[in-house]
Order: structure tokens, then C-alpha cells, then sequence
């Protein structure tokens, strides 16, 4: 099949991609006109395990290729993605200007029947809107899609190429059947596509986002009980997530949820909640719960040096929200640092992947290490922030060696608490007796 993906960001780029691996044809449009020479000329612009490797062999074979012409790009298209970004808004409901803006593009341009995709998560009633803006300019036959978009950065090609579940929302049975055919070698490998009308896709996206962050708000709070009164968040959580009820993944608490899907989308649905006079509490308590969270280890850091942070010394590992993606968009270790340096500490940081974009928005006002070991040069304290692999067996010995005092906060959890207790750390993590 002949495909177009409007943006080539993180879900534009996997799905384009993933799109070629299984023989399509796929031209990928993007504003961005240094992304897209990049790309054309076989450079990747984001970190995404996987990913190299076929985006270089689709490139290769041609059925990749990248354009900044979305007229050239969608001329022989069937079927045009819009990956495009759904960012909040002034008042945290999700902006579509830049959704609604390529609809009314491609109404300028479309001359024969296609079928339009919305991948990009937007509220209910976004297809009819995108519909209308095509509608205004083509008066020809075309289809609008809801095919929500649910890979997790990190693990995007695999959650492309074997998702648990594709989401296909239309009441065409043309469009039905041509959306049908595209994810049919994906069906093949077991995994349901589930057909719906437009508007429960476009929810379905925001329930699942919104149903994973209140289990992480939930485990969140259950580690707060469990640091006033004794007991041990990983017992608990091993304890509840072997009932197949709850199930055990997405039920580790931390430093809040991140990245740029779970607040964003958290607040857009209370937002669409607002607009039908709905007051949705639970959300707007997991909303609450996250961006204190996000915060936790401040107080447990202050009480340890006395409340006195003014020359204090920090070591960071792990930037990005979460581990294997270059990704910082609200990452919980850029809080904290804001914080830290807000009390006049001084902070060394490092990540494997994230560190360039983590320079590109704040700048020197922290240092960047080349290793994790170098963050800890005369270090007060080392604060984990994301759990990158590799931090999860470090050599203690040369860590002791280089630390001005043997402390570590860990937001988490990597750490045996007994094991560091033995090792003479000062070690706090989440909702885990302190040791
Ligand atoms: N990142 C994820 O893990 C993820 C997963 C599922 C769904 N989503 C949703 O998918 C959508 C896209 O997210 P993303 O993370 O890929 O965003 P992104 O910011 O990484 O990429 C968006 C791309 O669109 C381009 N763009 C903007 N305006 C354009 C225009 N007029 N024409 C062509 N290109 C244009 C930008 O240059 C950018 O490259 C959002 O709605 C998001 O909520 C994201
Ligand atoms: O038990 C857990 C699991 C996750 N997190 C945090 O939650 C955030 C989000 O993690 P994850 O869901 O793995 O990453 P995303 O790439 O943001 O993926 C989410 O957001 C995407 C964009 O909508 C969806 O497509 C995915 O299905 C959905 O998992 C990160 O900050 C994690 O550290 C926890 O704190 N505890």
C-alpha cells in the first residue's frame, strides 16, 4: 500500500517506519526541514531501540523517504497518517491547531478518495472536526479515521510491530476494509484489532493513558502509608500484582509519571470532562498525587543535611523520564534540579542517551559528566532519577572511592535496602524502610 505520515516525530517516525518493515510504501511529511534532510540522508533523529536498523533498511530499499512537500508527499497516498502534536493548551485542554491546520491543507489538496488517520491522540469529536476541515475545501468522497496510537517510548518498534491490540475507529466499511488490510500482518501474529465508531477510539486512548497513571498515582500513595508506617512498597506491590485482577506491571512507584503522554493527556481528559460538565475527581486526584511526587525526595534530602542545601554538592544519574529514550519532556529529574539549584546546590548529571536535549533546554547551569562514575566527584549525595540498566549493578567500591559522603537518594527503587545498608550507604528510596 502507498502511505503518507504527517510528522515525523517519535510516533510518526516508528510508524512510518514499522509501516515500510511490512512492504508498504511510505512517504513521511514533516514542517521540519532540518529533520527531514536528516532523515532523507539516513541519519535518525531520535534514540529508539531498534529503530536504526530498519529505518536504514526501508531507506535503502525505497519504501522509506521523507519530504517537507505535503502535496508531493500525499499525491499518491491511500491512506495519510497525521502524527502531528496534540500539545495542552492555555488552559491544559489539548490544542489542535496543528491537526486541524494539516485537515484544512489537505482539503486544498486531495482530488481522488483517501482515507484520512487520526494517530495523534485528540479528544472525542476530533475526527468530525478534521472531517469538517477537509470537508470545507474538497467536496470529493473521503474517510476520516480514529486509529489511536499506544507504543511506549523505549520499546516503540515492538510495541509497533506486536501491539497488544489495534484500535480502529470508523463507521465506514470502505475505510473499514482498507485499514483492515494494512494491519492485517500485524492480526496475523495474534494480536486483536477491535473495530469501533470514532468517538470511543478517541476515548479509548485517553481512558488507557488516564487507567495507567492512576495505577502509578495509586502504587504512588500506597508507598507514602507504607514509609509512615513500616512497611515495604515492593512486598505490597508483589503481594497485590499477583492477583491477575491487578496484574503486575505499571504498579512501581517512583518519582511520578513523565514523558509526553501521561500529564498532558491526564489533564486533557479532565479538561473534556469540564466542557460536558462532568467533574471527574479521580483524575484530578491522580493529577495532584503526580506533581507531588515528582518532588518526594526533596523533603527527605533537606531533613538529611539539615535543611541546608546552600553549597551542597548533588550527582545525578538518569535524565530522561524513563530509560531507553533520549526523551525529557517532563522528565522528574529536571524538577528536582530546578529544585536543588533553587536552594542554592550545586549538580553533576548524567544520562546515556538524554543528555543532549537536557543541555539544549537548560544550558550549563548544571555540569554533564561523560560516564556515571565522573557525576560523583566530591559528591554530598548521588540521586537516581531514572533507571537506566546500567545503573542497576554499579561498582560500589569505586563509587565509595569518589563520594564525598557514601548517601544516596534513590527515586527508583534499584537498590537492596539491606544490601546498601551493608555496603555503609546512607540510603532513602520510595515507600522502602530507610536504611
Ligand atoms: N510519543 C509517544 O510515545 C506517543 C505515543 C502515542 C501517541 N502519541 C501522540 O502522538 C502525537 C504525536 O506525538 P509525538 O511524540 O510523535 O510528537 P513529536 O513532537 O515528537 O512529533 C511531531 C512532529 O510533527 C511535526 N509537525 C508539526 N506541525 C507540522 C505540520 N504542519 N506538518 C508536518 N509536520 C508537522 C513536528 O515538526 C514534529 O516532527 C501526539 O498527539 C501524542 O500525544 C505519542
Ligand atoms: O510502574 C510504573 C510505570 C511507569 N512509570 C512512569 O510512567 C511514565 C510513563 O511510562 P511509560 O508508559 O512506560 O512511557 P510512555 O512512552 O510515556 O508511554 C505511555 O504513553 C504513550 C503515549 O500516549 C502511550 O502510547 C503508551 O501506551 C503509554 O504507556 C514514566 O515516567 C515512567 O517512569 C512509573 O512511575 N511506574
Amino acid at each position: 500500500m502507498k502511505i503518507a505520515v504527517v510528522g515525523t516525530g517519535y510516533v510518526g517516525l516508528v510508524s512510518g517506519t514499522c509501516f515500510a518493515e511490512t512492504g508498504n510504501h511510505v512517504t513521511c511529511i514533516d514542517i521540519d526541514e532540518k529533520k527531514v534532510k536528516k532523515l532523507a540522508s539516513g541519519t535518525i533523529t531520535i534514540y529508539e531501540p531498534g529503530l536504526e536498523k530498519i529505518f536504514i533498511r526501508n531507506l535503502n530499499e525505497k519504501r522509506l523517504d521523507f519530504t517537507t512537500n505535503l502535496a508531493e508527499g500525499i499525491k499518491d497516498a491511500q491512506i495519510i497518517f497525521l502524527a502531528l502534536p496534540t500539545p495542552p493548551g492555555e488552559d491544559g485542554s489539548a490544542d489542535l491547531k496543528y491537526v486541524l491546520g494539516v485537515a484544512s491543507e489537505l482539503g486544498k489538496l486531495l482530488t481522488d478518495y483517501k482515507v484520512i488517520v487520526d494517530k495523534s491522540t485528540v479528544p472525542v469529536g476530533t475526527a468530525e472536526k478534521v472531517r469538517n476541515a477537509i470537508a470545507e475545501h474538497y467536496k470529493g468522497e473521503f474517510d476520516v479515521v480514529s486509529n489511536p496510537e499506544f507504543l511506549r517510548e523505549g520499546v516503540a518498534v515492538d510495541d509497533f510491530m506486536k501491539p497488544d491490540r489495534v484500535v480502529i475507529g470508523t463507521t465506514s466499511e470502505r475505510a473499514r476494509k482498507i485499514m483492515g488490510e494494512l494491519y492485517a500482518p500485524y492480526v496475523r501474529q495474534g494480536n486483536p484489532v477491535i473495530y469501533m465508531d470514532e468517538k470511543s477510539a478517541e476515548l479509548t486512548k485517553y481512558a488507557a493513558n488516564s487507567f495507567l497513571a492512576t495505577k502509578i498515582s495509586f502504587m504512588n500513595e500506597i508507598a507514602q502509608l507504607c514509609e509512615r508506617l513500616g512497611a515495604d512498597v515492593d512486598m505490597v506491590r508483589r503481594g497485590i500484582g499477583s492477583d491477575e485482577r491487578i496484574g503486575k506491571r505499571f504498579l512501581f512507584p517512583g518519582i511520578g509519571y513523565g514523558g509526553s503522554c501521561f500529564p498532558k493527556d491526564v489533564q486533557a481528559l479532565i479538561k473534556s470532562a469540564e466542557q460536558v460538565q462532568y467533574d471527574f475527581k479521580i483524575l484530578k486526584a491522580v493529577e495532584t498525587v503526580n506533581e507531588n511526587q515528582k518532588l518526594h525526595l526533596l523533603p527527605k534530602i533537606k531533613h538529611y543535611f539539615n535543611n541546608q542545601l546552600k553549597g551542597k554538592h548533588f550527582a545525578i544519574w538518569g535524565l530522561a523520564f524513563k530509560p531507553n529514550t533520549d526523551d525529557i519532556r517532563e522528565a522528574p529529574a529536571l524538577y528536582i534540579i530546578k529544585a536543588l539549584l533553587a536552594e542554592g546546590a550545586t549538580v553533576t548529571a548524567f544520562d546515556p542517551e538524554a543528555m543532549h536535549n537536557v543541555k539544549q533546554q537548560i544550558g550549563n547551569v548544571i555540569e554533564y559528566a561523560n560516564d556515571q562514575y565522573s557525576t560523583l566527584n566530591n559528591a554530598d549525595a548521588l540521586i537516581i532519577a531514572t533507571e537506566w540498566n546500567e545503573f542497576r549493578t554499579p561498582d560500589f567500591d569505586m563509587m565509595v572511592q569518589k563520594m564525598k559522603h557514601k548517601v544516596i537518594f534513590d527515586g527508583r527503587n534499584l537498590f537492596d535496602v539491606k544490601a546498601m545498608q551493608d555496603k555503609g550507604f546512607y540510603y532513602e528510596s520510595i515507600g522502602r524502610p530507610k536504611m
